[in-house]
């Protein structure tokens, strides 16, 4: 809760101002039935319409006090809540964009998208509750009983009757809330992974016929938050009869008793009327317990969920040294014995793997499917980092390299191509904002999207994305390898991004990619794309099985030579199936 509500602090004077006008409007509430008792006993029973008309009057002002400081308060805690949530929305957005994969990986995503919607929310509502309401509830039963005792302490003490029943409840019923409303925000995050999954996968969902299959699993996990709503909320809805009822029995007690204190002379009908005037402000302040007792518990809940992730420790560690040098225009890379197991693994996906990839020089990467390759590239931008072992980039270890060095001097294109909501222009400035126009074609006719682009009526400014047009996959893939030429890399790092191109674009593409000044790492399952490169590292079960050129490893490896034949025998059936 700390965490969550120090983002609170830069609003303090506000916050201040607020509660400021509240005690001001609560100050009213608690003064009249005061005045009301002055009234009845010196004006009306006395028979002093003088006296009547000279409280009345103040008791006027007050309310027009009391209707100024209302409308304010709501005015500062309105702009204080806002800013608060505006603030948090921002540190945990920034938060969960720092996190390493590996904390990352830790948070399902459809809880992290809670946690910066409807978490943050609920603490927003409770900051502005809390300047309006709920803490003028309980300070207006404060209030009114040290009031009831300023205007007689005999019936007041009738009032205590039900006090320690009372205390003990509340506290219970707000212990239960917490726990109850933490499970609630969980199966929130259920529902909302449910519901991501479906808006991600629609296509499928539908070439599936799996409308109603999904349909179905939707409503298991929304009846599962409805029924934990429903728990908590009805345990929270016997607050308000069980505060009622006790508040009544003290309201009775003060009648019963005040009736015989006013025939014994020790009360005043007036004081009488105060009292139960204050009882029965108390039981409306009670009343709103139930709701107080509800925000807040839904409110710890939520502040809990998102000090978890401000408060999570991020163990990818940047050095801040000096900067000793540049990494060269075609970087030099090293693997050194690496090894690398996902966090909480126990089998290793990388499994000392060594290699070095001169500057300038293109390396191909081939492997059956999950034999590590992917997780191999990972580590070069430190996206994680080795279990074990050292990388190199331009002779030094990756991690005595200042982060923003590092991943500046590399392109990744990563193997599902990941284009923005906008225009194709500002996905291919993404890669570097500062990139003039020129060059942003430039990368583009490498990529051997240009002339695809010039088809489109708006060219350049055409939308890609939700409501903008669906590229092809080939188009994606293209204007992705694009976006990461435009980085200018020293290292370019193309994960199987060339899968959906056809032969020809293919071999343009490479051809384009020759006068690049970068060293090239690319992840093909084509031994045609392989050929091309100087050196192939095979993969196998994240071991390295085999290193050198092609025709080194038709010589040398029997599962290099196995995956060519196979594809060379896709060709041949494939040319048969052409001519004939
Ligand atoms: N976040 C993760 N946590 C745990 N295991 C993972 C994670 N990501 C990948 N793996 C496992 O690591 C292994 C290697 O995955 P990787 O994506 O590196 O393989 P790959 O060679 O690129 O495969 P493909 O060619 O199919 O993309 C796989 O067995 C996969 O299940």
């Amino acid at each position: 809760m700390k965490t969550v509500f120090s983002y609170a602090k830069p609003y303090k004077w506000l916050i201040v101002i607020a509660l400021l006008l509240m005690l001001m409007e609560l100050s009213v509430e608690l003064i009249q039935p005061l005045l009301i008792a002055k009234i009845i006993d010196d004006g009306i029973l006395a028979e002093n319409v003088k006296v009547i008309w000279t409280w009345g009057s103040v008791m006027m002002a007050l309310s027009f006090i009391a209707f100024f400081a209302g409308g304010v308060n709501s005015f500062f805690a309105a702009h204080a809540s806002q800013s608060f949530a505006f603030d948090l929305r921002q540190a945990l957005f920034r938060q969960v964009q720092s996190f390493t994969m590996a904390t990352f990986l830790r948070f399902p995503t459809s809880g992290l998208i809670t946690r910066l919607t409807s978490d943050i929310t609920m603490v927003q509502n409770v900051l502005f509750m809390g300047l309006r309401i709920m803490l003028r509830a309980p300070l207006l039963v404060v209030g009114s009983l040290v009031m009831a005792f300023v205007v007689n302490v005999k019936l007041a003490l009738y009032l205590l009757i039900g006090a320690p029943v009372l205390l003990i409840f509340l506290i219970v019923m707000a212990r239960k809330g917490v726990g109850l409303f933490a499970q609630v925000q969980k199966r929130l995050d259920r529902v909302n992974r449910v519901i991501q999954e479906n808006l991600q996968a629609v296509r499928l969902i539908k070439a599936y016929l799996r409308g109603a299959y999904e349909a179905t699993r939707f409503s298991k996990v929304a009846d599962l938050l409805r029924k934990n709503t429903v728990t908590a909320m009805r345990m929270m809805e016997l607050i308000l009869p069980v505060l009622l009822f006790i508040m009544n029995a003290s309201l009775m007690a003060v009648l019963w008793f005040g009736a015989g204190e006013i025939q014994s002379g020790d009360a005043q009908v007036g004081e009488l009327v105060a009292i139960v005037n204050y009882a029965l402000r108390m039981t409306g302040a009670f009343s709103m317990f139930a709701f107080i007792i509800v925000s807040l518990s839904r409110a710890k809940a939520s502040a809990e969920r998102m000090e978890e992730v401000l408060l999570a420790n991020d163990d990818l560690e940047d050095h801040q040294g000096e900067i000793s040098g540049m990494i060269d225009l075609e970087g030099d890379l090293r693997f050194e014995d690496v090894s690398f197991y996902y966090p909480g693994k126990a089998e290793p996906i990388l499994d000392r793997v060594s290699f070095h990839v001169s500057p300038g020089e293109k390396l191909a990467i081939m492997g059956s499917t999950g034999a590590g390759k992917s997780t191999l590239l990972n580590l070069i931008p430190r996206i994680f980092d080795p279990t074990d072992g050292e990388i190199y980039v331009s002779g030094k270890e990756v991690r005595d390299w200042p982060l923003k060095e590092l991943r500046d001097a590399i392109g990744l294109v990563p193997q599902q191509s990941i284009l923005f909501t906008g225009s194709i222009m500002e996905n291919l400035s993404w890669g570097d904002t500062d990139a003039p126009v020129d060059e942003l074609e430039e990368a583009a006719k490498k990529a051997q999207i240009h002339e695809s682009i010039d088809l489109f009526p708006k060219k350049y400014e055409t939308r890609v994305g939700q409501k903008g047009v669906n590229l092809s996959g080939g188009q994606k893939q293209r204007l992705s390898i694009a976006r990461a030429l435009v980085r200018k890399p020293s290292i370019l790092i193309l994960d199987d991004s060339t899968s959906a191109l056809d032969v020809k674009t293919e071999t343009a593409l490479w051809d384009a990619l020759e006068g690049e000044r970068a060293t090239m790492l690319v992840v093909t399952q084509k031994i045609q794309t392989a050929k091309g490169a100087d050196h192939i590292l095979l993969l196998d079960e994240g071991k390295v099985v085999g290193y050198g050129t092609h025709a080194d490893l038709m010589e040398q490896s029997a599962l290099y030579r196995k995956i060519a034949q196979s594809q060379s025998e896709e060709e041949a059936v494939i040319d048969v199936a052409n001519h004939s």
